[in-house]
């Protein structure tokens, strides 16, 4: 327990590796992705340390890692990609053990709440919904809701302004450096959960008000 409780009134979550595990959804895009390009399949290690600065980036990581950099050929991928996750995203993907409970009782303490991920606004919603868990968020900001992601402080100062909270009196939960640098970059406390995508001992080492080894730890920290 951190000795200090975090006063905050305005909560923002990332979504893949903090409220949902989507590797088996994301894993399934990139086996049809690579089974479409004859490419060998990618290991659920590999794909995980993908995970996080959007899907462009991960296609861009998966096809470096099979030594294809040609732009138009990344790009190409991207769209199959795009078209494979749209299909199965959310089938497999569910949340971390305790998250729509927590989100249920942070809601009833009357605090505010914002999911903001680098995943595109398409992919989303419709995970959100079919986990239902969309009905906690006030505002959802996405990937592609700005023209710059996490780590940009900027997704999560418009989360922040949209709930008609300061800075001051939010707190960022998320799974990894990304995260706590995007919430640092805002002026917000940050929470990092050591059971997402990011290496625990790394994110350990990184600034961070608290670690979450569950996600319902959070209700412990809070004032
Ligand atoms: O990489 C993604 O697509 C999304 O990742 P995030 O929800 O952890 O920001
Ligand atoms: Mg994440």
């Amino acid at each position: 327990m951190s000795a200090k409780p975090i006063a905050a009134e305005a909560l923002l979550f990332d979504l893949d590796g903090t409220l949902v595990d989507t590797l088996p959804d994301l894993a399934e895009a990139a086996a049809r992705t690579s089974s479409d390009l004859g490419l060998p399949m990618s290991s659920l290690l590999e794909i995980r340390r993908w995970v996080g600065d959007g899907i462009a980036e991960l296609v861009r990581r998966f096809m470096a890692a099979n030594g294809r950099t040609d732009p138009a050929e990344v790009a190409a991928a991207l769209e199959r990609f795009k078209a494979h996750y749209a299909e199965v995203n959310g089938m497999a993907s569910r949340p971390y053990e305790g998250v729509p409970e927590t989100l249920a009782e942070l809601s009833c303490r009357g605090l505010v709440m914002g999911c903001v991920t680098n995943k595109d606004w398409k992919f989303t919603l419709p995970l959100l919904e079919a986990l239902d868990l969309a009905p906690f968020f006030d505002v959802v900001v996405a990937g592609d809701t700005l023209p710059v992601k996490k780590p940009d402080p900027a997704m999560v100062l418009h989360a922040c302004e949209h709930l008609n909270r300061p800075s001051e009196r939010a707190l960022l939960v998320g799974d990894s450096a990304i995260d706590a640098q995007a919430g640092q970059g805002a002026g917000v406390a940050v929470a990092l959960v050591t059971y997402g995508y990011g290496d625990p001992e790394s994110l350990r080492r990184l600034p961070a008000s608290v670690f979450l080894d569950r996600f319902p730890e959070l209700l412990n920290y809070l004032a």
